[in-house]
């Protein structure tokens, strides 16, 4: 019993897995427990002498400084959290227990090695972040950016960049794409998104990765000092991208937990990409008409009150085209639907070319369309461009297979301010004007 007591504190504190530091008025260790050289990298015989606030990571010496000063002034400390940085130049995050012993005249201190629990919590915080920032983020841009920055915070990314395929799924465009000063540069990027979206796989590329890669990525591969990294974006209808990664000149090259980091990453963008697209799609299928991609009835209002409230206001006229295909029902009943189809597409791009920029052309439905042209002061314009509207269709249309058709519209005007003031007044006449005209039209045919 006399022998165990008698034993040296050292004995047993080797044993624990928290190491045990004694540090003099001035600083330095006196003491360390066998631990602090897994923790700190130093050997024992090492860290006696040094300076504490030496080994402190520099943004945490002023801090640790005024804790060791309440220390020496009797606070006891629990707690206490600072980082360290250990002999390979990695941090370590300790979490502090210490005392003052004035008898002794040492600070007594308990240190725990919290970096795997830092780590994890930081890991967790980011992909919280980056899932939050995917599920609110309108603007992919911003996305791809803030991206970045968290997956810097726990990844070499010196290089990140985000390639997205268009929507025939053929080319690769980088919608985001950061080089830092690496040499990875943007050709020797896509290259790599290239290689990753044919072989819909994630890939590393590294010196002598014994990969199997197109002749311009091993040469990138053998003379690369770091490490690239490039996994897909894959949403549930195929590939839409590549997130690609690279380190700085002279890092350490990727490891199999950062792929399924950056893995995880991935389907966050790719989820917030797809529900982009979709938003844009739903907001295309309601305002445009499908078939010839004008807007439809509902952007056509919008663009009618629009256009007359600037007209009002800058006291300018506008004017109201309404134009409906003569006999396009035969069309259908004689060639079909879609040939039908085919000519609606055409004669939409043709009557389009025959307006200005600023001007707009809607399909309401079935053979009507609407024009409306703004900032026509005077009435005369609107017969300019509907004469233009019929010659422009005085060629036959070439349905292909040998078909050609004659096609002509009756066309109704409504000028603003003359013939009222509001949206329904305007498209009300127009209407009536261009019955007028198909029944002119019909009966001049009948008398030819
Ligand atoms: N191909 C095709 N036909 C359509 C579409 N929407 C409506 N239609 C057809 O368009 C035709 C319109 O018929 P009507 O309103 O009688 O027009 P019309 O034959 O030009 O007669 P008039 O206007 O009196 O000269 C109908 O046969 C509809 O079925 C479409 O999206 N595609």
């Amino acid at each position: 019993m006399e022998h165990i007591v008698a034993a040296p504190v050292a004995h047993f504190t080797d044993l624990l897995l928290d190491a045990v530091c004694m540090v003099d008025a001035g600083g330095r260790f006196v003491f360390v427990s066998a631990a602090c050289e897994r923790i700190f990298g130093y050997t024992q015989q090492e860290m006696i002498g040094k300076l504490v606030i030496d080994l402190v990571a520099p943004a945490d010496r002023e801090r640790t400084l005024a804790a060791a000063r309440n220390i020496m002034n009797g606070e006891s400390h629990i707690h206490f959290e600072n980082r360290y940085l250990r002999k390979d130049g990695s941090i370590a995050h300790i979490m502090w227990s210490a005392r003052w012993s004035e008898p002794d005249q040492l600070r007594v201190a308990v240190a725990r090695d919290v970096t795997l629990l830092k780590q994890a919590q930081a890991l967790q915080a980011a992909l919280y972040a980056i899932s939050e920032a995917a599920q609110a983020s309108d603007d992919l841009v911003h996305l791809f950016q803030r991206s970045h920055a968290i997956i810097g915070d726990l990844l070499p990314a010196s290089g990140f960049g985000v390639a997205l395929l268009d929507t025939a799924g053929k080319d690769l465009h980088f919608a985001y794409y950061v080089d830092g000063g690496t040499l990875f540069n943007a050709s020797l990027a896509r290259a790599l998104c290239e290689e990753v979206v044919r072989r819909a796989a994630p890939l590393l590329l590294k010196p002598g990765s014994g990969e199997a890669l197109p002749a311009q990525l091993q040469a990138a591969a053998n003379s690369m000092t770091g490490g690239a990294l490039a996994v897909p974006l894959t949403t549930p209808e195929g590939i839409v991208g590549v997130v690609v990664l690279c380190t700085g000149t002279g890092g350490a090259g990727y490891m199999t937990h950062e792929r399924d980091l950056l893995l995880f990453v991935a389907d966050q963008l790719a989820a917030a990409i797809q529900r982009k697209r979709m938003h844009a799609q739903m907001h295309f299928m309601a305002m445009y008409d499908e078939l010839t991609r004008l807007p439809n009835r509902r952007l056509l209002h919008d663009r009618i009150d629009t256009a007359l409230a600037r007209a009002q206001r800058q006291q300018e006229g506008l004017s109201l085209l309404f134009i409906d295909l003569n006999r396009f029902k035969m069309v259908n009943d004689r060639y079909g639907h879609a040939c039908g189809d085919q000519l609606l597409r055409q004669v939409a791009r043709r009557i389009a070319f025959c307006l200005r920029d600023t001007d707009t052309l809607a399909r309401l439905g079935g053979d009507e369309f609407v024009a409306v042209l703004e900032n026509s002061a005077l009435p005369s314009n609107a017969g300019l461009v509907v004469d233009k509207i019929h010659l422009a269709l005085e060629a036959p249309v070439d349905l292909g297979e040998g078909i050609q058709l004659q096609v002509s519209v009756s066309i109704g005007i409504a000028h603003y301010p003359e013939h009222g003031d509001n949206r329904e007044a305007l498209m009300s006449h127009a209407d009536q004007r261009m019955y007028a005209a198909k029944a002119a039209a019909a009966e001049a045919g009948s008398k030819d």
